[in-house]
């Protein structure tokens, strides 16, 4: 569905931010896009809805060139952005107005994900606080059924339990025709909600794993001082020493997203050499 072909990109008169990047990403996935504060993970996913343009390289989305922003194109996307702009109006004005850009719009899946959140439905919507704001358009992105959702920070500002809210309304929205990207930086956020993670680094795709895949090579969990020799990666934490070790048993473990992502992020050789095996 997203193919980036030798994609490489930088602003004016800055260093590139990604170069001779390809990424393919297909419906009946759900990807999280991981990266260190600054690493371009915004500048990416705008690549991907043509907001921006790559100095080499090409990024399609359903066939269509990004950079064009066709009409069919845009119908088949939506982006949400960290900070989407909100309208001075109401919520039934916005959709009324916005709307009829999706034809596939479900009013079911809107109204359900708005009860979800505890969204109140009659107050302007500028006048709603930031989580509020944030979830009603979470709510409007599910519910236009686009076959490609991309959502930059999608979980800032929102409290705890409306965090969990979020994982369960993804995955009532999500089905094997559609693709969603979720870029974060809060790791813990996309735990049990991701299927495949994308690590943005050094200006590469530095992990592009199937956490499913990922769990069969690797294990996840705590170990003692005795076993570090074969570790791939470790941390010493308050609550003992966290490690990424081959499953050798193989028996499957929830990956520990943040432990890989400082995995890869610290240009750990030993954990990179293993997983190419
Ligand atoms: N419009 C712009 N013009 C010039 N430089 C920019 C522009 N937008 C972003 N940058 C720079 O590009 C780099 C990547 O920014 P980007 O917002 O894509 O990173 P990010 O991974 O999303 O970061 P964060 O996790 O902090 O949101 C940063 O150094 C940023 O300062």
């Amino acid at each position: 569905m997203v193919s980036l072909t030798n994609l490489s990109f930088n602003y004016r008169k800055q260093p590139a931010l990604f170069e001779g990047l390809n990424l393919e990403l297909y419906p009946g996935n759900i990807y999280g896009l991981l990266g260190k504060n600054g690493a371009g993970k915004t500048t990416l996913l705008k690549n991907m809805m043509g907001l921006a343009f790559p100095s080499a390289g090409r990024c399609t989305v359903g066939g269509f060139d990004a950079a064009k922003r066709e009409p069919a194109f845009l119908r088949s996307v939506f982006f949400l952005p960290e900070e989407p702009d909100i309208p001075n109006a109401s919520a039934t004005a916005f959709v009324n107005v916005t709307r009829p850009f999706y034809p596939d719009f479900d009013d079911q899946q809107f109204e359900q994900c708005l009860d979800a959140f505890e969204v109140p439905r009659r107050r302007v919507l500028s006048k709603l606080s930031l989580g509020q704001q944030k979830k009603f358009m979470i709510s409007f992105a599910l519910a236009c059924c686009t076959p490609l959702v991309v959502m930059d920070e999608p979980t800032n500002g929102l409290d705890i339990p409306s965090k969990i809210q979020f994982r369960k309304v993804i995955a009532a929205a999500f089905d094997q025709n559609r693709c969603m990207v979720i870029s974060t930086h809060q790791v813990k956020d996309l735990e049990n909600l991701i299927d495949t993670v994308l690590v943005l680094h050094e200006r590469q795709i530095a992990l592009h794993a199937r956490l499913e895949a990922l769990a069969t090579k690797v294990s996840f969990g705590t170990v003692s001082a005795v076993a570090l020799g074969d570790a791939l990666y470790y941390e010493e934490t308050f609550n003992g020493i966290r490690a990424i070790m081959p499953n050798l048993a193989g028996i499957q473990s929830q990956p520990d997203l943040e432990l890989l992502f400082n995995a890869v992020t610290a240009n750990h050789a030993r954990l990179a050499d293993y997983l190419k095996q």
